[in-house]
């Protein structure tokens, strides 16, 4: 399999039916290149905007699902689109990832479930998903993850444990916090076996720089490929056969013990 992950700049400046059109462009270079094609969190608008998310967010159906659709089937391939401020039809915003297929269907769209609080942004603006999301693809299973859900091992694990070999993260990390990035992709897939694609965002928006360094690791934990600080295409090949080669030779997911009992006092 080959996948590109494209490591948008969100600056502000650009506006986002500019960045959308720009976006697509990228996406539709990859025919022929890639099977998969990843886009980072919340690319229109900068997962740190929190004052652009209800301005900005739209439904399901709205014009980046438009957009993005069309640009996947226009380069066959599989397009994690990265993730929409989602307007459900209650009112209520989502951070939610969208995953299309060769043929420009929807495949699947999930809905961030560990907010970030730190701040008090997205915690306060979004709601939580509460639902794992799993998608058939290229011949292998794939996980759906978004950004700070990096820091939460059980969720990965329940990925796993429904089938996925392929933990793919859309994430808006900032620099302040790489070091946490690159460690916390790499124990991903160590711990679950699996390959992770992690696809971040480049440049600089509400004052926060952000990371870049998209990230590809193997089930062994070697790190396939890293991007740089700025927007980059990072197109990287493997084979999703690995994870059941490294299960098999080092079978540590077999030798869990689950229910384990609280301390007492
Ligand atoms: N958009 C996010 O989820 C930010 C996560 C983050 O900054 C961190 O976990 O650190």
């Amino acid at each position: 399999m080959r996948a590109s992950l494209i490591q948008v700049a969100v600056d502000e400046g650009e506006s986002t039916a500019s960045r959308r059109t720009r976006v697509a462009s990228l996406v539709r270079d990859q025919a022929g290149v890639a099977d998969l094609v990843m886009l980072p969190e919340l690319w229109t608008t900068g997962a740190f905007a929190y004052q652009r998310f209800a301005d900005e967010a739209e439904p399901i159906d709205g014009p980046t699902h438009e957009t993005m659709a069309k640009a996947a089937s226009d380069a066959g391939v599989w397009l994690h689109a990265g993730s929409i401020p989602e307007r459900d039809p209650d009112g209520s915003l989502y951070n939610t990832s969208l995953l299309f297929s060769p043929s420009g269907e929807l495949t699947a769209a999930y809905r961030k479930i560990h907010r970030f609080g730190f701040d008090q942004g997205e915690a306060v603006l979004m709601g939580a998903g509460t639902e794992l999301r799993t998608v058939r693809l290229a011949g292998t299973t794939a996980g759906l993850a978004t950004c700070y859900d990096l820091r939460f091992p059980e969720l990965f694990r329940g990925l796993v444990d429904a089938g996925a070999e392929v933990l793919l993260l859309s994430a808006g990390w900032p620099e302040r916090r790489r070091a946490h990035w690159t460690l916390l992709a790499q124990a991903r897939a160590v711990e679950n076996q699996a390959f992770v694609l992690a696809c971040g965002t480049a440049g600089t928006h509400a004052g926060v720089p952000q990371a870049g360094h998209s990230i590809v690791v193997d089930p062994w934990g070697e790190v396939l490929a890293q991007a740089g600080a700025e927007e980059e295409v990072l197109t990287v090949e493997f084979d999703p056969a690995k994870v059941a080669t490294v299960r098999e030779q080092f079978p540590a997911l077999k030798d869990r013990v689950l229910g384990l009992a609280a301390p007492r006092h």
